[in-house]
């Protein structure tokens, strides 16, 4: 997250944290006791390595007690998504066994109604993602806010030039903005999740690259069934 601020201790506490080897990978969030939504672009970053979520953590390094590392039962991408484009970028883990809830580790409600955020609506981005150009990556959960654009004006040049779906939604960046390792992390507004980030042209804190997110409403069928189909 570039221009944002820590998060308070345990302000967001259906964030997750993906990591290979102990390191922070990709951000996602606990959308049910069992699964975890986050971006399938993740997968690449992950080289074929077993990976594991965390949750209940504020800072990546201290001890914390809530803190806990899952394994990872299934890892299922979205049949859209590929490495070419931004399209479906969607990836649930069912991790290993039921979450424990508390004040610590809860569901982040997403939304179900497939209506755009109006133009303008401030919503929050968070994550362990870089916080500077030179890669300096925080220990503790960073946050920011940022104002949801227009699609018909981030699909203008010199802005994403009609890359944007229907199944997407962009916010400015100018300045404040998401950047690597904030991928799979949500976009939440009024409270509820809207967005999954993706990283898009990887540019960050650009006006000219608006950050880019997955409507996780456009997906609601894909999400419900995927955990329905999924045993124990
Ligand atoms: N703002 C959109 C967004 C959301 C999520 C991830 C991303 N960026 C990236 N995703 N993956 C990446 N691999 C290498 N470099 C990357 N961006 C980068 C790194 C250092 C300085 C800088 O200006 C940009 C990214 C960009």
């Amino acid at each position: 997250i570039l221009g944002g601020s820590s998060a308070g201790p345990h302000q967001r506490p259906y964030m997750a944290s993906l990591q290979v080897d102990g390191q922070h990978v990709c951000g996602g969030l606990l959308i049910a006791e069992q699964w975890v939504l986050s971006a399938a672009h993740c997968m690449e970053d992950m080289k074929g390595k077993a990976f594991q979520v965390l949750l209940g953590a504020h800072s990546l390094s201290q001890p914390e007690p809530h803190k806990r590392l899952y394994a990872v039962r299934a890892a299922v991408r979205h049949p859209g998504s590929n490495t070419e484009t931004n399209d479906d970028d969607l990836l649930l883990l069912q991790v290993s066994e039921k979450a424990t809830l508390s004040e610590h580790v809860k569901i982040l409600p997403f939304q179900r109604q497939d209506v755009d955020v109006p133009p303008g609506t401030l919503c929050e981005a968070a994550g362990w993602g870089f916080t500077s150009h030179s890669g300096r990556k925080p220990d503790v959960l960073q946050q920011v806010e940022r104002p949801v654009k227009s699609r018909e004006e981030c699909n203008k040049r010199p802005y994403h030039d009609n890359t944007i779906t229907d199944k997407m939604l962009c916010t400015d960046s100018r300045k404040k903005d998401t950047c690597k390792g904030d991928s799979g992390g949500p976009l939440i507004c009024n409270g509820v999740a809207e967005g999954v980030v993706t990283a898009g042209a990887r540019v960050c804190g650009n006006f000219k690259k608006p950050g880019i997110y997955t409507r996780i409403a456009a997906y609601v069928d894909w999400i419900d069934g995927v955990m329905a189909a999924a045993g124990e």
